[in-house]
């Protein structure tokens, strides 16, 4: 049975938002989606709730994190963990006709539940955007791009982008350990960032003490773009090696973008979605210890929705970016129009007034307050329609 107290608590990682970070994320979004529109990108809503077997198995988030219900007809559905599906999904149904590339944009809440009460959220705000349909490198540099110019926009000072590429990770590790199932536990390793573990797992394998050197060797990759010539010597494989060559025109690409300042090689990034394929990357802030944004190329998702094309896309968490730059929507002046009965309609024609002009006007009657003066410390500007009515309705001050 519930306890009245329990009535009142929220599900484990779901968030109220008040009134002042409300204020603050509105503004955060409207830059970003601004940006975006600015760059020919389209904003487009899918549902809250999709198929569990269209969408939740193919959105790459653990199953044990989705919120799962089920329909009337008793279908399985599930509280969309990501975007980046859906779009799939959308581009693949309703825009089947359109030619790619596509170019689109959203804000969404999403949902990933939580096992413990870590402070994780468990619904948040992602604004992000996927380019559908061009496998080229212009392609992620485009979207890298976007990315930074649209937190420029925000006011967010002191950021950095980690680009790293699946196709090397994956190529290098492979080479050196020979099948896939011993190269995935160290990519996990990876995934996890958990450095040390990665260490003492590489040394209590039965690999020549170069080879082990080549993986301490990955651990190192990160920096500028000195760093290619490094990552030329430690990878064999065609795959390894096209994949640097990838990331080196990138580079160059940003570099053109007027970019390169925001950007840090690091080639053992592994991000936790698994229909990456490529480049890949995360934004850090100065102020967070956690990425506030991530994306990358997932040139095999279409596929699955019989639609196959390259795409690269990006999302950023709303809710972290309003943690890094803190509250910043700039305060509204507020006016409050206090009246009594007999002056009702006076007031009810100025607080129209005020309101046409764009100002912010609260109307409250005299008597449905207790304490007129506490509620006057709530405000900018306060205007007393009370007493007799003056001539030409003026308000008393
Ligand atoms: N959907 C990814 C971000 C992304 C968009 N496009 C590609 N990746 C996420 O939620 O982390």
């Amino acid at each position: 049975m519930l306890s009245k107290l329990f009535m009142f608590e929220k599900p484990l990682g779901m968030r109220d938002t008040l009134p002042e970070l409300y204020e603050t994320k509105t503004y955060l979004r409207t830059e970003i989606v601004n940006e975006m529109k600015r760059w020919g990108y389209q904003m487009v809503e899918t549902p809250t709730v999709e198929y569990y077997d269209t969408i939740g198995a193919k959105s790459a988030i653990l199953d044990q994190q989705l919120f799962k219900l089920m329909d009337k007809q008793g279908y399985s559905l599930v509280l969309r963990p990501d975007m980046t599906a859906p779009i799939a999904r959308l581009v693949s149904s309703s825009l089947k006709q359109t030619a790619y590339p596509i170019r689109l944009g959203y804000h969404s809440n999403l949902f990933r539940a939580q096992q413990y009460d870590g402070g994780r959220p468990a619904e948040f705000e992602q604004v992000g955007a996927e380019l559908i349909g061009d496998g080229s490198v212009s392609a992620d540099a485009e979207t890298i791009a976007l990315l930074i110019e649209s937190l420029k926009r925000t006011g967010l000072q002191q950021f950095k982008l980690a680009i790293g590429h699946v196709g090397f990770v994956d190529a290098l590790l492979l080479e050196i350990v020979g099948n896939k199932e011993r190269a995935e536990v160290l990519r996990r390793f990876l995934y996890e960032k958990n450095y040390v573990g990665f260490r003492s797992h590489v040394k209590g394998l039965q690999l020549s003490s170069i080879d082990k050197k080549r993986l301490f060797g990955l651990l190192k990759l990160r920096g500028g773009n000195e760093l290619f010539e490094q990552a030329l010597k430690l990878v064999e494989s065609e795959q390894g090696k096209a994949a640097l060559e990838e990331l080196q025109e990138l580079w160059t690409v940003l570099k053109e973008y007027g970019l390169d300042s925001f950007i840090t090689m690091d080639l053992n990034l592994v991000l936790h979605m698994s229909y990456y394929t490529g480049t890949v990357f995360e934004v850090y802030s100065q102020e967070l210890g956690v990425p506030l944004g991530s994306g990358g190329r997932y040139d095999e998702l279409l596929q699955q929705f019989n639609r196959p094309a390259q795409a690269i896309g990006f999302g950023i968490r709303l809710d972290l970016l309003a943690e890094a730059v803190g509250q910043i929507a700039p305060t509204e002046y507020r006016t409050c129009v206090i009246f009594s009965r007999e002056r009702r309609a006076e007031a009810i024609g100025q607080a129209r007034q005020l309101r046409e002009e764009g100002q912010i006007v609260v109307l409250q009657d005299l008597n449905g307050i207790a304490n007129v003066d506490q509620m006057s410390e709530d405000y900018d500007d306060i205007l007393y329609v009370i007493g007799k009515s003056k001539q030409g309705g003026q308000a008393d001050e």
